[in-house]
């Protein structure tokens, strides 16, 4: 059809050789563009706050609200770069996007930043029985005033046997979030993702450099009086560090059993063995398993095999991973030094050594 009206109306009908060569441009320039689409919507499988807005998202995008409701649910780009409105790519999911209902959610994983919170998300949402929003909420410490309902609308649709899940990594240090998570429920189910506090302040510090590159080095940041060990608590690249702290304020109003904490470094070399421990925490059949992971040598990290009902990439995105600013090795000796006594105080909190020392 296609050729025929090309043939009838574009060019004269006495000229067969070059009809047929305006056809064939035609279709490889829309083979080309198909390729195009795909390519650049293939960036990253995840977007959050320390991520890249997600390209395709933005185009769709208006108020800000419509616009977290879009990329909630939109993790995926379809080829032509239009968001595709799955929050989770499973069968189940799909039907209950149809079927189910928006809830609250049942499980929140609620920090640490940098800790490796994206991949947790991730490879939990290939769950059948977890559906999670795509990008982090922000509900409990910047938008609180909005409400419930408004939170609520952001949730993906559930049905009755699947948990909801979202992941702000900022809740863990912020002072009224287990407060307001535990007047939301108080059988909320907390996941806490902690990472050396020395290599999550230089990750941190890191992004913030990739955004604004004029900052003063992390040396000058980290410390009051260098020479004198003092460090600058009052940063939150070094504050965030300092668990211990922390989980003290948590433990107010949740109980440990209800707070599982993932390692981000054996979430790395081990992301069967860190899944199998956070499915059994939420009370899911061991679903997500070895099986799902492999080791992307050029990443650097694990990667999902594939996304099921997908062939879309299967890594996190470039903002994840990032080769980290050179910092000298008296300063991390420092910093060691520093965290010691608060990571050793969270170890016996938590009944886990964690080995950052
Ligand atoms: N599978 C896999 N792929 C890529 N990256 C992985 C993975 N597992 C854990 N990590 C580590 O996650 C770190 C980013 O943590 P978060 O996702 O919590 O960051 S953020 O707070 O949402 O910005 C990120 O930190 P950096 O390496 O410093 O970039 C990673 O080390």
């Amino acid at each position: 059809m296609a050729y025929r009206f090309l043939t009838s109306r574009v060019v004269p009908s006495s000229n067969r050789l070059s009809r047929r060569s305006l056809f064939i441009a035609t279709l490889c320039l829309s083979f080309t563009y198909l390729c195009y689409s795909l390519l650049f919507c293939s960036d990253a499988i995840m977007q959050s706050e320390g991520d890249e807005p997600h390209r395709c998202l933005l185009l769709h995008s208006a108020a800000a609200t419509k616009k977290l409701l879009q990329k909630s649910s939109s993790y995926y780009c379809t080829p032509s770069g239009a968001p595709d409105r799955r929050s989770n790519s499973s069968a189940a999911g799909a039907g209950a996007a149809k079927f189910g209902n928006k809830k609250l959610p049942n499980a929140i994983i609620v920090g640490v930043k940098k800790g490796g919170t994206r991949a947790v998300l991730e490879f939990i949402r290939i769950h059948p029985d977890v559906r999670a929003v795509g990008t982090e909420p922000h509900f409990f410490d910047r938008n609180y005033d909005r409400g419930f309902d408004w939170y609520r609308g952001l949730m993906p649709r559930t049905l009755d046997s699947q948990i909801t899940m979202e992941k702000t990594p900022s809740y863990f240090v912020t002072r009224e979030a287990p407060r307001r998570i535990s007047s939301m429920s108080r059988n909320t189910k907390l996941i806490v993702v902690v990472r050396n506090p020395v290599t999550r302040a230089i990750s941190d510090y890191t992004q913030t450099l990739s955004k604004k590159p004029d900052i003063p080095t992390f040396e000058v940041l980290a410390f009051k009086n260098k020479s004198l060990g003092l460090v600058d608590t009052s940063w939150n690249a070094i504050r965030i560090g300092m668990y211990i702290l922390h989980l003290e304020n948590w433990l107010q109003y949740f109980p440990l059993s209800q707070i599982h904490f993932v390692s981000g470094e054996m979430l790395i070399t081990d992301p069967a063995g860190e899944l199998a421990r956070v499915q059994d925490f939420l009370g899911l059949k061991r679903i997500v398993t070895d099986k799902h992971f492999y080791f992307n040598k050029t990443k650097g990290f694990p990667c999902l095999k594939k996304p099921e009902s997908s062939s879309l990439p299967r890594c996190l995105g470039k903002s994840k991973g990032r080769t980290h600013v050179q910092i000298d090795q008296e300063v991390i000796e420092k910093l060691r030094e520093f965290y010691r006594p608060y990571n050793i105080k969270f170890y016996e909190m938590v009944g886990h050594d964690f080995r950052w020392d």
